[in-house]
């Protein structure tokens, strides 16, 4: 506790004066992952309207360090301030249209043409289309970009990087951070980029923080920071630091000070730096008096901070429909596939056809009973094939058929006279019975084998003995059905499960390979440093995600009420609405798994490993009456289990919001959404 407070109050502490100068300051920041410390006690300031190198081997920090001044990552200790206030501060720019940011990694929609990118950040920005086109003309002709037309999908690995640059230049930000923007790029516009960085600092107010991994391109920098391991090794402008390590390159003099460090202890590291060079802590240059005020912010500004941008939620929704309209496939199968799935499942879910079963009939007599109750049989479903004793068993034995039907040889009359004598012997009724042997390992092939034989039997007295068939019914009488139908198995049952989990794993799989893959291609990164909000992400997700889900709703219940004809007594609205819901909950789980997972291989492994065992816990292909305690309570609460209970009460008893079993399932489904969401939020703030 006294550790956190600890930290809460030396984020919130003050920095000295001075800042005004500089356009960020680093003081003892610390940052780790997991153990790994990356950031250890870091100073360093950017001068204002300065170029900035922060040059240091691979693995050293640097772009932790940048992604902390932009407020990707928060620091774990210290304090930093950008242009004057901590990142992310509310009302404050940053991350926001006042800083140009260019990732690391491309952070580019492929689908996306040079002029949509442009027009994407422009949109984000807030500028005019006017001003969006203007600066895309002089960014094309600058950074020798191909027609604006061309798809990023189609540039080269160079012309990719620089469009990446153009999308960082577009809004003339005061604060440019560059992370390593000349890998990649031939030397001619390489010493292009760099003239330009020097003109554009000119103005004295724009500053720039510029890493790169060609460490004498640096000399062009007004201040170059050397680090390694997390710290700052050295800082001052380049000249500078090569006189004090007499050293005639940016490299040379490097190579010394990581020598010098890996040689000398801390306390000699610390002595007083030189020619105006500041080594190994350079955070001096710093009056005192506290800047409390202007850390102080308006609860107008702070409630105008929460509210999420309807611009930026339109942008990032009209990026979307550019992307589906740029992958036709990928939309086609968006639509598609939940009818391809329920396709199936109502053309494989039903009775079972063709089972081939041995009728071993040992009656001679003509007409006999046996062949008459035998042609009541259901034809479509069993296909009766006639042999001898052993031939059927043999077959059976093999696999060749599910039963074996046997009648006597004197079935007809001893049938008749078990139904006309009073008392009749054992001989009798077995030789009066119909004689059955199954192969149960099917057991639904077997239940419906037995349910066709009664049947059978059934319509052959009905249709015998007229209105003395009660006379051999059984005791038992089952009358018609309260709801469903006695006649025939379908879909039914399975239908409302395989709908609703259907939109549940459509939504979950595409809300997670979005947020994956782009915060595995920087782009998330890219938008938070736009100045877009994580709930502003998730809003314009929803929103064209609701539009997909709408159309997948509509193609689905076509195909389940006109097509395959499964019976709907309820209402269409509160089937369409528990649909939706359903489908948002698949959004919000989503995103719950994107938030662990970091690549779309674990993302679609966590999703392929939730799907079956769900369609069985969750009561969608066999009833969860089955399923044992205290497992039946791990079922009543997944996200599917009252869900379907309650499609399956509206579409097939025709229930309404009334009754518990339709209200519990709407509520279940708003439950998980609310804490799938809360879920996601807490893992994302404890992951930056
Ligand atoms: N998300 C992460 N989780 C765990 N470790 C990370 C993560 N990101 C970076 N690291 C580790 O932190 C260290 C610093 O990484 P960083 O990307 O900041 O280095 P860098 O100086 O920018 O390197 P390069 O010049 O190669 O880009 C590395 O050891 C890296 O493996």
């Amino acid at each position: 506790m006294l550790k956190e407070a600890k930290m809460k109050a030396d984020l919130e502490a003050p920095l000295p004066a001075g800042q005004e100068d500089f356009a960020i300051r680093c003081r003892d920041v610390c940052r780790s992952y997991g153990k790994l410390k990356v950031l250890n006690n870091l100073n360093l300031a950017v001068p204002q309207g300065q170029i900035y190198g922060l040059l240091g081997p691979s693995g050293c920090g640097k772009t932790t360090l940048l992604k902390c001044i932009v407020g990707t990552l928060k620091i774990s200790r210290g304090h930093i301030t950008v242009l004057g206030k901590p990142p992310a501060f509310p009302g404050h720019d940053i991350p926001g249209k006042k800083v140009g940011y260019m990732p690391q990694e491309l952070a580019l929609y492929n689908e996306f043409t040079i002029s949509d990118t442009l027009t994407f950040f422009g949109r984000i920005h807030g500028l005019t289309s006017k001003e969006t086109q203007a600066r895309m003309n002089f960014l094309i002709d600058f950074l020798d970009l191909p027609q604006k037309t061309s798809l990023v999908r189609n540039l080269s690995g160079g012309q990719r990087r620089r469009v990446s640059l153009g999308a960082a230049l577009l809004q003339n930000p005061e604060l440019l951070i560059l992370d390593e923007p000349t890998v990649g790029v031939d030397p001619v516009l390489r010493s292009k980029i760099w003239h330009h960085l020097v003109e554009i600092v000119k103005t004295g107010k724009v500053s720039v923080i510029i890493t790169t991994h060609y460490i004498e391109e640096a000399r062009q920098a007004n201040v170059v920071g050397l680090m390694r391991h997390g710290r700052l090794l050295a800082e001052g402008p380049p000249d500078a630091v090569m006189k004090q390590h007499c050293a005639t390159t940016l490299e040379h003099a490097f190579l010394q000070l990581c020598e010098t460090s890996d040689n000398e202890n801390d306390p000699k590291q610390e002595s007083s730096p030189p020619d105006g060079t500041l080594e190994s802590q350079p955070f001096p240059r710093v009056g005192s008096p506290p800047a409390e005020e202007s850390l102080k912010v308006d609860w107008k500004v702070r409630a105008r901070h929460m509210l999420p941008k309807w611009r930026n939620i339109a942008a990032l929704m009209i990026k979307t429909f550019v992307r589906l309209k740029r992958m036709p496939g990928s939309l086609f199968l968006q639509f598609m596939l939940p009818v391809m799935q329920i396709t199936v499942v109502c053309l494989c879910v039903g009775e079972p056809k063709g089972i081939r079963v041995a009728i071993v009939n040992n009656e001679t007599l003509f007409p006999s009973v046996s062949k008459s109750l035998l042609s009541f049989l259901d034809n479509s479903s069993v296909q009766q094939v006639s042999l001898s004793h052993q031939e059927a068993f043999e077959g059976i034995y093999n696999g060749k058929y599910w039963g074996v039907i046997t009648f006597g040889k004197n079935f007809t009359s001893y049938l008749i006279k078990r139904m006309v004598e009073q008392q009749v012997s054992r001989e009798i009724i077995d030789g009066g019975s119909v004689h059955i042997w199954l192969d149960e390992t099917n057991q639904q092939i077997a239940f419906m084998l037995q349910k066709k034989l009664q049947e059978a039997f059934k319509a052959f007295v009905d249709h015998n003995l007229g209105d003395r068939a009660y006379q051999v019914a059984l005791p038992v009488k089952f009358e018609k059905p309260i709801y469903g139908s006695q006649n025939k198995v379908s879909a039914a049952f399975v239908t409302p499960g395989a709908a609703l989990s259907i939109m549940f794993y459509q939504a979950i799989g595409l809300t997670t390979l979005a947020f994956v893959l782009e915060r595995k291609e920087g782009l998330l990164d890219r938008c938070f440093v736009s100045g877009m909000r994580s709930f502003e992400m998730i809003l314009a997700h929803l929103f064209s995600q609701l539009f997909i889900i709408s159309v997948q709703i509509i193609l689905l219940l076509l195909m389940i009420l006109l097509v395959f004809k499964i019976p709907n007594e309820g209402s269409l609205v509160l089937i369409i609405i528990l649909m939706v819901l359903q489908g948002v909950t698949g959004i919000s789980f989503g995103l719950v798994i994107s938030s662990v997972v970091d690549d779309e291989q674990n993302a679609l492994q966590a999703v392929a490993g939730l799907f079956q065992p769900n369609l069985l816990l969750g009561g969608i292909i066999w009833p969860v009456e089955c399923i044992p305690y205290p497992l039946r309570y791990v079922s009543l609460v997944l996200p599917l289990t009252y869900t379907t209970e309650a499609l399956r009460c509206i579409m097939y008893r025709g229930w309404g919001l009334s009754r518990m079993m339709v209200w519990r399932g709407f509520a279940v489904t708003l439950g998980w959404n609310t804490f799938f969401v809360i879920l996601a939020t807490v893992i994302l703030k404890l992951r930056m």
